[in-house]
């Protein structure tokens, strides 16, 4: 039996009872964070509390030679961990599909996702939300700094149909994005496309949901890519137009510039 067991948002004290159940009767565990880690626990802590010990596994591992730690699932109960909820924004469905064509059982524990909860901190109409993306760091290649700008796209394609769009922050082993660096890359991206509309726009920054220090801030994108959210994780909103009681949200809930207010819709 192969269990996706969802770690929820920030510390070990996220994950479901029932996930906590399946990763004690576990015969191995496995973890990957390189899609989502939790900020508030370490390894260590997340072993202490599970009362077991738990294998990090690389994006290798999970990605391309799985074979090996799923097919242990074929005789023993294995759980594998992810932060948030184990089948979103992720790629893990490949897992689930190779370990059913492998002959294993598997079945999914749901947890707290980013993806819900932004919703609920920002007062964000979670159906009005578009396709999301990712913003990765910029990288060189032959001496040139390359800036993806797909994530741009999505961000404009989104607003033409009146849609808000969440914008996942890149995570690399020793440095995470900040709603900082988001904001200011998307600018950056628009500058490359020649356009100014997300200059006069507004950004709204979530960091460390989850936790009881999580910040949730809204202001326009200029002025967002100068805002310092503290320390990890750290996830990115750009709204479309919005309703009267989501500019009132983004005002009471996230210090939002109160002149939204003029402009929402009735
Ligand atoms: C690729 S998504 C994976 C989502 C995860 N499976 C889930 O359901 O929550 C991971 C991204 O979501 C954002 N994120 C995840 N947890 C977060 C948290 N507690 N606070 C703020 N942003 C978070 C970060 O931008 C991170 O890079």
């Amino acid at each position: 039996m192969l269990s996706f067991v969802g770690l929820g948002l920030y510390d070990e004290m996220d994950v479901s009872v029932k996930g906590l159940a399946a990763i004690r009767e576990a015969d191995l565990v496995f973890a990957e964070f390189y899609t989502s880690h939790l900020a508030g626990a370490t390894p260590e802590r997340l072993a202490e509390f599970y009362g077991k010990g738990v294998r990090i596994l690389s994006r290798e591992e999970v990605e391309v030679s799985p074979e090996g730690w799923i097919g242990e699932a074929r005789e023993k109960k294995v759980a594998f961990l992810v932060g948030g909820d184990p089948m979103i924004s992720t790629t893990h469905l490949d897992l689930r599909l190779r370990a059913l064509r492998m002959g294993i059982v598997t079945r999914i524990i749901h947890s707290s996702s980013i993806v819900t909860a932004v919703s609920g901190l920002t007062g964000l109409q979670n159906y009005r939300f578009g396709r999301s993306t990712s913003i990765p760091y910029p990288y060189v290649a032959s001496g040139k700094r390359i800036v993806a700008t797909s994530p741009y796209d999505v961000v404009i394609d989104n607003l033409h149909r009146e849609l808000h769009t969440l914008l996942f922050l890149d995570i690399q082993p020793d440095r995470y994005m900040t709603v900082s660096e988001g904001a200011a890359l998307l600018l950056e991206m628009e500058e490359m496309a020649g356009e100014d509309r997300l200059k006069r726009g507004l950004g709204v920054g979530v960091a460390r949901a989850g936790s009881d220090d999580a910040v949730i801030i809204a202001d326009w994108l200029p002025r967002l890519a100068d805002r310092d959210l503290g320390g990890p994780l750290h996830v990115l909103i750009v709204p479309a137009s919005l309703h009267f009681m989501e500019a009132e949200g983004l005002v009471t809930l996230a210090a939002a510039p109160p002149e939204i207010l003029d402009e929402a819709e009735p």
